[in-house]
């Protein structure tokens, strides 16, 4: 298969290695020309979970700056176009250079997390067919040479439909062939080595990922903990907890179903993934923006527009949204 992949960090990275290994073509389009040039001279090294190390090798892919798609891009005969950018990265100007990436049977994948991106999406590539990745991997990134998998996890797809009443044209489409593709990349991504899975019902993942991410990354971020030590003492379960009951008021009355034992899933979450750092933590500690407002905000304003109002995922929000982007203090 032939895969565009928009965004050359942690993710971008770490998929386009496996994908390259298990024999398809790659090309990588980045922000700046300076990452596409060292990209396509030195190649890269991917450190597995287990600790063993693959270069990949330059000559194997493509790596352009995303500027030059609208050039050298023009519809072209792919199957696949990954976005790996974070949601703060889809722009106006983004949406219309992925356009030109696509050919006419062109599925999008995009792997962000939090909301907001998707809509985007719809709007601008009416009638592609865009689909989520709902994903558990972790990837991270050192600098521009290496990628490491901190983690081996599961990445569930599936189509996605407009949440408005004008969803008909997206059914129609899925009719036609989007579980079909769907289910051929499911393979090739598990051949690839990424454990993954075709839903049904992608919404109800999405949902279910934007409670957990709600829950666990500003408060990781906030206390600069891994995942796990949020449920070391009473006083941080006890936000754990706040957090789960406001965000199952907040789904509850905007109609979306939930897993009752919500806490206990974020528990289990924190502790099979007890060694991360969080993204969001992660973004902090780089001083760059986190998606706090693609995570919590989403969630607020999901409240506010129901009638519910939600004072810990709203003081999250303003606590993350207000960090300084560098410790100026010191004693
Ligand atoms: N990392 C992970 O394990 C997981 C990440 N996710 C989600 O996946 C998304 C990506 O995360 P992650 O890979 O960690 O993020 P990174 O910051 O590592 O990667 C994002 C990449 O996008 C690039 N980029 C920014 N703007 C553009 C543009 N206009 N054109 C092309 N490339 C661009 C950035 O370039 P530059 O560095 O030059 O700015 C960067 O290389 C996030 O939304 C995250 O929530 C979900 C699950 C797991
Ligand atoms: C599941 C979790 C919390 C794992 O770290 C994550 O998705 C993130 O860090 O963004």
């Amino acid at each position: 298969m032939k895969f565009e992949i928009i965004g050359a960090g942690a993710l971008g990275l770490l998929f386009g290695a496996k994908l390259l290994n298990a024999g398809h073509e790659v090309t990588f389009w980045t922000r700046t020309n300076h990452q596409a040039d060292l990209l396509t001279k030195q190649g890269y090294i991917l450190e597995e979970s287990d600790g063993s190390l693959h270069q990949i090798e330059a000559s194997k892919f493509q790596a352009h700056q995303i500027k030059e798609a609208v050039k050298i891009g023009e519809y072209r005969e792919n199957d696949w176009v990954f976005i790996t950018t974070k949601q703060r990265h889809i722009d106006g100007e983004l949406l219309s250079i992925i356009q030109s990436l696509h050919g006419e049977r062109t599925g999008t994948l995009c792997f962000q997390n939090g909301m907001g991106h998707v809509e985007k999406l719809l709007t601008f590539l009416k009638g592609r067919q865009i689909y989520t990745a709902v994903t558990t991997e972790g990837g991270k990134r050192i600098g521009t040479e290496r990628v490491i998998r901190s983690g081996v996890g599961k990445t569930t797809i599936g189509i996605v439909e407009r949440r408005s009443p004008k969803s008909d044209q997206r059914e129609a489409e899925k009719g036609i062939y989007g579980d079909d593709r769907g289910e051929s990349l499911v393979n090739t991504l598990d051949i690839a080595g990424f454990p993954a899975f075709l839903s049904k019902d992608i919404d109800r993942e999405i949902f279910r990922k934007l409670l957990i991410n709600a829950v666990v990354n500003p408060l990781t971020a906030l206390w600069r903990i891994p995942n796990g030590e949020l449920l070391e003492t009473e006083e941080r379960r006890n936000l754990l907890r706040q957090l789960c009951q406001e965000g199952a008021a907040i789904y509850q009355a905007n109609g979306i179903s939930y897993d009752p034992a919500l806490y206990e899933q974020v528990s289990e979450v924190c502790r099979s993934t007890a060694g991360n750092i969080s993204s969001m933590l992660n973004d902090v500690l780089q001083g760059v923006p986190t998606e706090v407002d693609f995570i919590n905000g989403y969630l607020v304003e999901m409240g506010r527009s129901a009638g519910v109002s939600a004072p810990g995922h709203e003081m999250v929000w303003q606590l993350i949204r207000g960090l300084p982007s560098t410790n100026r203090i010191s004693i």
